[in-house]
């Protein structure tokens, strides 16, 4: 029971439907009682006496007794509903609110299918014996109590003969538990293992099909299915050995009671009525006793079910705010970053990130260049605060981020993923997700800026347009146009693009970041690029490899140094000798230059453009 103590929260508040729930079903169950006693009372008093005019006034009184019963029944169906239901919607709000703040670290392991079977199946199961199961097992408590007062007051020497058999029945419904709960739990799990692989499969039909690993892909839901089957099998067979048993111990009491109670007839230690009543009592018991195999799978069931909820509920929150956290003031805010000898693993591996240092004034533009899993994801998710560093630290302003609350931290900044993820919501509700109280005229604005407006109007419904859960029906460099207006409309302190234009084209990419330019004026930005192109600008340029910064310093530095920041940029532009020659002898002027005059071309544009700073500026 220890596991329905700790949900005591969740079905507690709804109590008063609880005990309307014991009442009403306690009371049917104590006027069932009244049929045997009316059974008695007819063979011995109105048919051994010939007293045929009472029938009548019987018969009434069984179908009154019986409304009367049907009415409480249906009031304790209608009272548990509410209370079973009222407990599942506490439930799912609460594992749904802790979902929203398990960390990144959380994530890294979870899947997704057992989470969802999680949230379905096992809240229904938990559900289910709070709201009926509960009341049910105090009623077949009850049912014995009584019937075993009733019959009691009839004969007690025969009570205790047909009793004889219970103890034994109760021993096998136990020893039932314990070996069903094991196995409930593991169908639980295998459930789960499988509910992952289709939802995986669905996922990532593409990567299935592009591979051809079709047949792999049903051998491997094969073994799950397999598995699941199985367990499913095992339980059963432990069905299938106690519940003959326990059948055999319910049917010997009436053998018993049969032939003793017929015999003490036979000697008139008893009327036959009263052997009548006995037999229609010993049923009222062995009915709950029969059925207490499935009180005892409900129970089980979702004792199991439970304490998966309850890990959830229970999982620790690796980053969450301090007491007291500071709340920060948006207009106060800078946007001075700085990486104090910070130094990062997950979990135990070698760390992604060591002795890093940068400090990125207000305003500033850094570049991270590196090979893949260098560590320049791992210095963005830092500054997010997805993960707590613990080997140095990480100031906004000269604060530590750790001391800053992250819904304050978070909302001074934008970033565009590499991956990019939109909702299964419209264009406009894309594009205006970090903010609330959006006007259109703001996300076109924004949408303007990431270069996305033109191809939105392109679509049937423009921004009214219905994207997929993964924004299927747009291409990778649509996807991440709308996840970079999504950005900018949050018009953030701190800007962070992860490779946001990889997926474009380099015209594209071009052109977006003419807008960028606009947008960044007066915030701190991070990019990461695997093109240099991208990063040539940056007032400063972080070349990390293998977690540690290698190279560091302007474009026009960097190129006057031997090391990777030169061998990366002769390699993208070897098809073109003369930018090399042109760039290391007079990078920053011909840069700039060439910049210049797309940005007069496009002067108008900007300024439309640009507006969407206002909003910025109202913060
Ligand atoms: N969530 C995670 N859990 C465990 N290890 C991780 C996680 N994320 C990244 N790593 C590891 O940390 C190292 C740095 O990864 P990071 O994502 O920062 O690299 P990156 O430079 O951004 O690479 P890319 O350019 O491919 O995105 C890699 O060795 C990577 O395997």
């Amino acid at each position: 029971m220890e596991v329905f103590k700790q949900l005591k929260e969740f079905y507690w508040s709804e109590r008063r439907f609880l005990y309307a729930s014991i009442v009403c079903l306690m009371t049917a169950t104590a006027l069932g009682l009244v049929y045997p006693n009316l059974l008695r009372y007819l063979i011995d008093e109105v048919i051994s006496k010939g007293q045929f005019s009472a029938v009548p006034y019987l018969a009434l009184l069984v179908a009154g007794v019986m409304i009367v019963k049907a009415t409480f029944q249906f009031l304790h169906g209608a009272t548990s509903a509410r209370l079973g239901n009222q407990t599942a919607f506490n439930l799912r709000a609460a594992l749904y609110r802790k979902l929203q703040y398990l960390s990144f670290q959380y994530y890294d392991k979870a899947r997704t299918g057992d989470l969802m079977s999680r949230l379905t199946a096992d809240l229904q199961a938990v559900r289910d014996f709070i709201g009926f199961g509960f009341v049910q097992i105090l009623n077949v408590i009850m049912m014995f109590a009584f019937g075993v007062i009733m019959m009691m007051s009839i004969n007690w020497q025969l009570t205790l003969l047909t009793m004889i058999c219970m103890p034994f029945l109760v021993y096998t419904a136990i020893r039932f538990e314990g070996k069903i709960h094991p196995a409930f739990r593991s169908i639980r799990q295998s459930m789960s293992s499988m509910t992952t692989s289709v939802q995986e499969n669905i996922t990532g039909v593409r990567t299935v099909k592009s591979f051809a690993r079709e047949p792999h892909e049903i051998d491997k839901f094969a073994e799950r299915n397999g598995n699941y089957k199985e367990n499913n099998v095992l339980t059963a067979g432990i069905w299938a050995k106690y519940f003959p048993l326990m059948e055999l111990f319910a049917n010997l009491s009436v053998v018993i009671l049969l032939g003793v109670g017929g015999w003490m007839v036979i000697n008139e230690s008893i009327s036959l009525g009263e052997l009548v009543a006995f037999f229609s009592l010993i049923w009222y018991i062995i009915g709950p006793m029969w059925g207490i195999g499935f009180h005892i799978n409900n129970f089980t069931q979702s004792k199991a079910a439970g304490e998966r909820l309850i890990e959830v509920l229970h999982q620790y929150e690796h980053v969450k705010n301090k007491e007291h956290a500071l709340v920060l003031q948006p207009d106060q805010v800078q946007g001075h970053v700085r990486f104090d000898n910070v130094t990062f693993a997950y979990t135990d591996k070698q760390p992604a990130l060591a002795g890093f240092n940068l400090d990125a004034p207000a305003g500033s533009v850094i570049g991270l260049l590196g090979g893949t899993g260098s560590g320049k994801s791992t210095v963005i998710q830092l500054l997010l605060r997805a993960y707590n560093v613990k080997d140095g630290r990480i100031t906004l302003d000269g604060t530590d981020i750790r001391d800053i609350s992250l819904e304050s931290l978070r909302s001074q900044m934008a970033i565009v993923f590499q991956e990019t993820f939109l909702f299964s919501s419209s264009i406009k509700g894309n594009i205006g997700y970090g903010v609330s109280d959006v006007t259109m005229e703001e996300v076109i604005q924004a949408a303007k800026l990431a270069k996305a407006h033109d191809f939105i109007m392109e679509l049937p419904m423009g921004y009214d347009t219905i994207v997929g859960e993964r924004g299927l029906g747009l291409s990778g460099g649509q996807k991440q146009r709308i996840a970079i207006a999504r950005a900018l409309l949050k018009n953030p302190k701190i800007l962070i693009l992860d490779d946001a234009t990889s997926a474009v084209d380099m015209e594209t990419e071009h052109e977006i970041q003419r807008g960028f330019e606009e947008v960044m004026k007066g915030r701190t930005t991070f990019i990461i690029a695997h093109r240099i192109s991208s990063l040539k600008h940056a007032d400063e340029i972080l070349v990390l490899d293998e977690g540690r910064i290698v190279q560091r310093g302007t474009h026009a530095e960097l190129m006057k140094q031997e090391g990777p920041y030169l061998e990366t940029y002769k390699i993208q532009f070897a098809d073109q000798p003369d930018d090399i020659d042109a760039d290391t002898e007079s990078i920053h002027s011909a840069a700039a230059s060439a910049e210049q005059v797309k940005h007069d071309e496009s002067a108008a544009e900007m300024a439309a453009a640009s507006q969407v700073n206002v909003r910025g500026l109202a913060h």
